[in-house]
């Protein structure tokens, strides 16, 4: 394949271009990359090789760690279930209206994005200007990282932090919408990411489908406490190392 496109999506307030490119895989998918040539922070990514692909990799990385961290933890698993078996009773399938009635499915989805963003960093930034921030001086042009899998980790804002406790979403009003510093993992601001409403209704939506439609279990040679829970990078996004294996094993 090398067919490419380049579509305007958009301008900038500054008056430049926004585009986004999609390039059609050897294997017929089509991947879009967003581009950010106006701000020189995110060039389309290699043709190949994408090193940030928004819309899939986030999203089912996300479904993917939330369902090792509760198999991990077969209690927090049940409580998802019993909650979701609670509000829905025996209606058979999920609907998307149902997860604003789940909260400890969506306190779930919070405490994975905390511990497991899948874009780490971000995207890189770079300061338009010299600013001044907590004593530090950024100069114009320099790259930032925000590091948000470290401050997901920090414990001077989360107790225990490597502990998977949605629990602590219960207790605390914190969202990942950009207004709570401590927990962006789609970022904030104006460039905070486009699709966070609709990931979060996936996430969210996917998630409560397996819970409530299946039990599940781990291959039997594998204990919950055992499961490995190693992260490998890919460009700009965080994943597994190795992907979850996990059996279905009734459905309602
Ligand atoms: C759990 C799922 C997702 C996460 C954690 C996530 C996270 C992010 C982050 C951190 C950024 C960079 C923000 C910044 O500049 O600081 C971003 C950008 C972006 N995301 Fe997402 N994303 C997710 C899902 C999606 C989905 C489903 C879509 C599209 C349907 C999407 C579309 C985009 C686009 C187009 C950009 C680039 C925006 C720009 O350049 O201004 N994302 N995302």
């Amino acid at each position: 394949m090398r067919e490419r496109e380049k579509m305007e999506i958009s301008r900038g307030r500054d008056g430049r271009r926004r585009w986004m490119e999609a390039g059609l895989r050897g294997a017929g998918r089509w991947r879009v990359a967003a581009g950010r040539s106006w701000v020189g922070t995110f060039r389309t990514v290699d043709e190949e090789k994408p090193l940030f692909d928004p819309g899939n990799d986030t999203t089912t990385s996300t479904v993917e760690w939330a369902m090792a961290e509760l198999l991990r933890d077969p209690a927090k698993m049940a409580k998802a279930r019993e909650e979701a078996e609670e509000v829905l009773g025996n209606v058979g399938l999920v609907q998307e209206s149902d997860i604003l009635k789940l909260p400890y499915l969506q306190a779930v989805v919070k405490e994975t994005l905390r511990l497991h963003p899948p874009a780490p960093l971000l995207v890189p930034h770079k300061a338009e200007a010299d600013v001044e921030m907590c004593g530090f001086t950024v100069p114009k042009n320099a790259q930032i990282l925000v590091n948000v899998w470290a401050m997901g980790r920090d414990s001077s804002i989360w107790p225990n932090p490597t502990l998977f406790s949605p629990e602590r979403f219960l207790e605390k009003d914190i969202d990942y919408k950009g207004r709570d510093f401590e927990l962006i993992p789609f970022g904030a601001g104006r460039r905070i990411c486009p699709g966070l409403p609709l990931a979060s209704r996936m996430v969210s939506f996917i998630l409560a489908s397996l819970v409530y439609s299946f039990h599940w279990k781990l291959p039997a040679e594998t204990k919950p406490e055992d499961l490995d829970m190693s992260e490998a990078a890919a460009g700009f996004t965080l994943h597994r190392a190795k992907p979850l294996l996990a059996i279905p094993i009734t459905s309602v």
